[in-house]
């Protein structure tokens, strides 16, 4: 079964606290009202942290939670105590709202004016990076009880087929496995079934969005980050970008384990009354091609 859901993203939330932002009252009853089941928890501090009130909100409106999403700096030396600090909070209140899986990305090495901030990490950085998300999933693993799914991301340093392929090899899948983003491998130049096909073991959880080939080829061709091609509309709404999804939706229906495919398309920043409407056509497109809207 792939279980499809939602996240804030598909509303325009990218931050905690921005008055640009959908509130959150308004994010969690239109989920329901789009009819989605399931969502992520957005960045940490957007949704209630108090864990018995943001489980009351979740449990009036008939929503589960599938997992936290956050970043890691551990491919620095001293990337440890702050990479801990942040997921751990994460961590604990994705447990205690029953979700299984922590999505964690990586740091940047282009900032969000498009200029090169990092070195690309070498062998020698992939590898000690490898190892060092390894110790982080078993941490969560034994910790918070939560599964570790990498999320490979457009000017991280986990974005590319290659690197995405490298960091397979270096990590231990008993504790660390590929949140594929659909959007972001095609953003990166991968091949979403390819890696579906080469590693269905390691495919532990999904994120669904499209890329827009026109804005990504202006954005390429200007040395633009990420964030200016979200701004610039290269998440589509599907069926219009790329990769198709039906072929993908087919792959993971193909794997031996369940697996939450979670409807991810950036938009931000958008107008309040944008999302809904997509949201709605986006899940029936989906489950009209094989994903289920059900718990
Ligand atoms: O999972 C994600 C979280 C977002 O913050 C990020 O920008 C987005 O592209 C994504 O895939």
């Amino acid at each position: 079964m792939v279980g499809i859901g939602t996240a804030p993203d598909s509303w325009g939330v990218w931050f905690a606290d921005d008055p640009q932002q959908t509130s959150w009252t308004r994010f969690l009853d239109e989920v329901v009202a789009a009819g989605y089941t399931r969502i992520e928890l957005g960045p940490y501090g957007y949704l209630p942290t108090d864990p018995v009130r943001l489980k009351d909100e979740l449990d009036r409106r008939g929503l589960t939670m599938t997992a936290g999403t956050t970043f890691e700096q551990l491919h620095r030396p001293d990337g440890w105590d702050a990479t801990w600090r942040d997921i751990a909070k994460t961590a604990e209140l994705t447990a205690a709202m029953g979700a299984q899986h922590l999505v964690v990305m990586p740091s940047m090495w282009r900032g969000d004016n498009g200029e090169i901030v990092e070195e690309r990490l070498d062998h020698e950085g992939q590898a000690k990076h490898g190892q060092a998300v390894t110790e982080l999933g078993r941490r969560l693993a034994e910790e918070f009880g939560l599964q570790t799914q990498y999320h490979p991301h457009a000017d991280g340093h986990i974005d590319t087929q290659d690197t995405v392929e490298r960091f397979l090899a270096e990590t231990d899948s008993a504790y660390v496995n590929l949140c594929l983003d659909t959007g972001h491998i095609s953003y990166c130049g991968g091949d979403n079934l390819e890696l579906i096909r080469k590693y269905p073991d390691r495919i532990g959880y999904v994120h669904l969005k499209q890329v827009d080939p026109k804005v990504l080829a202006e954005v390429e061709a200007e040395g633009l980050s990420v964030d200016e091609a979200v701004r610039r509309g290269v998440f589509r709404e599907p069926p219009y970008g790329a990769p198709e999804l039906p072929p993908v939706l087919e792959a993971l229906a193909g794997l031996d384990a369940e697996v939450f495919a979670i409807v991810e398309q950036d938009m931000y920043p958008c107008a309040p009354d944008v999302p809904l409407p997509i949201a709605q056509r986006t899940l029936a497109y989906l489950t009209a091609h094989g994903g289920s809207r059900s718990i």
